[in-house]
């Protein structure tokens, strides 16, 4: 986001943090751990991430080391080739009233309201024009659908939930009837079952909507999952992990479920059978301790499932976010960072093989840049993105198979379609144009170009 050198944009010692990057460890050794490719401690991470906890700022000489190392372990466990996939975000509604301090995607629910006829700029889409939208990205050659959604208060897992908040006398379930709304988003399964049309990849419900599914009911997330997966569900975003450390949720998300909660969720996904993938959300008023913490978190997660595909550092985007507005942080990670955090979780994440690259959140330059920092995948066409460019970021909606083709093979990598779950794969020769998704349902090697507005 920012230039190297400077130091990071967070006035930590505004808060009182528990956890602080303090280690009984050396730089040196735990650069010699990673080289060595032993399994890494927190305290080891957290020396590699702040290039030695015995100087304020980033040494460029040992980022250097650090991203080394991080770029041939990359080499070692997938090789040259950078995968990407051919999908589309499809996002329900941007209607939620959780309050995440560091999102600027959501518009409160009361502005959906019938009774309200304040502009908000936001939408809500019926199962019908879900079931429309993630059909004509078909026809382009998509192999996945994404969809992630505000937690709109009218949204129930299924007929029998909605049952069970209609007749509730509790007032705290955050549900109304989708008669008050505008727009009725339907039940969870009916866009499920909307979105999961002509043989389509669905990649949608994380943990935190996982949980509103299941609000005011005694049901387990094996049950709220299992129940989504016959309705059509394939994998889950791992994302509402922000930074899996309470004292920081407490900060940033006060509304949203805590660590532990999270944890439970994504297992009992795992548990019915559903690959996932992870994330962490970075570079607001977290230190590195807590960035460390994250990464053995999930790390012990995927010892216990094996079901992570993928692990995907999101890098804060600042600018129309009440975390900025209010001062809490005068900005974003710095270059340096992100370059830290794409190295050190593919030395920490040893039981993880794909480190995505976000072009949504570094943009094109820099995206790449992290291709020789640790990272292996390039994320997807998209095709749609709400979430980033509400917070304020740039770097537009869409990628073509042209551009990706282009981009990969300009730093001598190897240039691969993917599947969701990285089982199917399909090396591109760059000099067989022209380039087009095969893997979808309905891809037939005709150019992916995305529609621009
Ligand atoms: C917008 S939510 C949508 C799904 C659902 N409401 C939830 O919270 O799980 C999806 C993710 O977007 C990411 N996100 C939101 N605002 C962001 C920002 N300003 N910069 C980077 N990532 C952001 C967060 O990691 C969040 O968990
Ligand atoms: N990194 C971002 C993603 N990644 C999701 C991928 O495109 C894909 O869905 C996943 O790899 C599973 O195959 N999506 C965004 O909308 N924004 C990002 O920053
Ligand atoms: N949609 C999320 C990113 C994301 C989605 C799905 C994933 O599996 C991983 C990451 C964002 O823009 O921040
Ligand atoms: S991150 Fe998700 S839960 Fe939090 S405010 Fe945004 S849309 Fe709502």
């Amino acid at each position: 986001m920012s230039d190297a050198s400077r130091s990071p944009n967070v006035p930590r010692d505004e808060f009182d943090f528990r956890h602080r990057p303090e280690t009984d460890q050396s730089f040196e050794n735990a650069l010699a751990k990673a080289r060595d490719g032993e399994r890494l401690t927190v305290d080891d991470g957290v020396e590699l991430l702040t290039t030695g906890t015995d100087h304020e700022r980033i040494d460029p000489v040992r980022k250097e080391q650090v991203l080394e190392a991080a770029d041939r372990r990359r080499a070692e466990v997938v090789g040259d080739e950078v995968t990407f996939v051919a999908n589309l975000n499809n996002n329900v509604t941007t209607a939620c009233n959780t309050g995440c301090l560091f999102c600027n995607f959501k518009d409160r629910s009361e502005k959906f309201r019938s009774a309200n006829d304040e502009e908000h700029g936001g939408f809500t889409k019926t199962p019908k024009e879900s079931r429309r939208i993630v059909e004509d990205a078909l026809e382009t050659g998509i192999y996945e659908v994404t969809s992630v959604s505000g937690l709109h208060p009218a949204f129930a897992l299924d007929d029998e939930h909605r049952e069970i908040m209609e007749s509730s006398e509790r007032d705290d379930l955050n549900y109304r009837p989708p008669a008050e709304y505008d727009v009725d988003p339907g039940t969870y399964c009916e866009q499920m079952t909307a979105m999961s049309v002509g043989g389509v990849h669905l990649h949608s419900m994380t943990p935190e909507e996982a949980y509103h599914a299941r609000r005011g009911t005694d049901w387990s997330y094996e049950e709220v999952y299992g129940r989504l997966k016959e309705a059509g569900l394939n994998s889950v975003p791992g994302t509402a992990a922000e930074i899996l450390v309470d004292e920081v949720r407490a900060e940033i998300c006060p509304g949203k479920i805590r660590t532990d909660e999270w944890l439970e969720a994504m297992e009992a996904a795992a548990s019915v059978g559903l690959p996932m993938t992870s994330t962490i959300m970075y570079g607001h008023v977290e230190n590195e301790m807590h960035r460390v913490m994250h990464l053995e978190r999930l790390r012990d997660l995927q010892d216990r499932t094996g079901n992570v595909t993928e692990f995907v550092p999101l890098s804060f985007i600042h600018p129309d976010t009440p975390l900025f507005e209010r001062g809490m942080v005068s900005g974003g990670a710095t270059t340096a960072e992100d370059e830290l955090m794409i190295a050190v979780s593919r030395l920490f994440l040893d039981n993880i093989d794909h480190i995505q690259s976000s072009w949504v959140k570094y943009g094109d330059e820099q995206g790449l840049k992290m291709l020789a920092c640790g990272a292996d995948d390039f994320m997807g066409t998209i095709l749609s993105e709400e979430i980033t460019k509400r917070a304020g970021g740039g770097y537009g909606e869409a990628r073509s198979f042209a551009e990706y083709v282009e981009m990969i093979s300009a730093v001598g990598r190897t240039p691969v379609e993917r599947s969701t779950d990285y089982e199917q794969r399909r090396q591109i020769d760059p000099d067989d144009p022209p380039f087009g998704p095969e893997l979808g349902p309905q891809a037939d090697g005709t150019p992916l170009v995305p529609r621009r507005e």
